[in-house]
């Protein structure tokens, strides 16, 4: 097996057991882990990324977000790159809702192409999802904010990998927002 075949199952192996007690907002409750990897697979797949460390980081994205895991501690397992990227798009947990909103919009232009590719797909992964299935309580109107907000983000993220802005810039036309 390759040498980045092995790093990849050590990466994925720690996120799904970081996650192990999360579940996503579905009805379902689908476990969380399903939305790290569904990233990484929207990157290699559709995006056609082939960069190690992007695909390590997607499969890490929300770990020090939404579990114990610290920046530190990516860094001594996976690397300073991949510590790196993570860090580039986990929300500052000080901030309100809001100001974490405003946030993402604010970072994106100036993000790292890597973190530009990472956060790419997880709006296309989360939008996509939306639309297969409804988070539970979220009204019509919080949905369509969602979109709203989300094509504010992918604004400053043009320009990165096309087939991925061309995906996302239709499912926004289909909510009627413009890219
Ligand atoms: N569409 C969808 N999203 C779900 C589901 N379960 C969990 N999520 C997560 O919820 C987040 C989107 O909802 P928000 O309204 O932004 O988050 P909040 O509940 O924490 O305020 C995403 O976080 P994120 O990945 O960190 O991305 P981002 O939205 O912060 O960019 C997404 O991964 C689900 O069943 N469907
Ligand atoms: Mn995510």
């Amino acid at each position: 097996m390759s040498s980045e075949s092995v790093v990849l199952l050590e990466t994925v192996n720690f996120a799904a057991e970081k996650h192990r007690y999360q579940r996503r907002k579905d009805a379902e409750q689908t476990p969380y882990i399903n939305h790290p990897i569904g990233v990484a697979r929207i990157l290699s797949h559709e995006g056609g990324i082939t960069d190690i460390e992007v695909l390590q980081a997607a499969l890490l994205h929300d770990t020090v977000e939404d579990t114990d895991t610290s920046i530190g501690e990516l860094q001594a397992v996976f690397g300073q790159t991949v510590a790196r990227i993570v860090q580039e798009v986990t929300d500052d947990k000080a901030l309100s809702k809001e100001e974490t909103k405003r946030q993402q919009v604010e970072y994106a232009p100036h993000a790292s192409h890597q973190a530009k590719l990472v956060k790419l797909a997880d709006k296309l992964y989360n939008l996509r999802d939306i639309n297969r299935c409804t988070p539970t309580g979220w009204t019509a109107e919080r949905v369509q904010e969602y979109f709203v907000w989300s094509a504010q983000v992918v604004r400053g993220l043009r320009g990165t990998n096309p087939a991925l802005e061309r995906h996302l810039e239709e499912l926004f036309k289909q909510r009627g927002v413009e890219l």
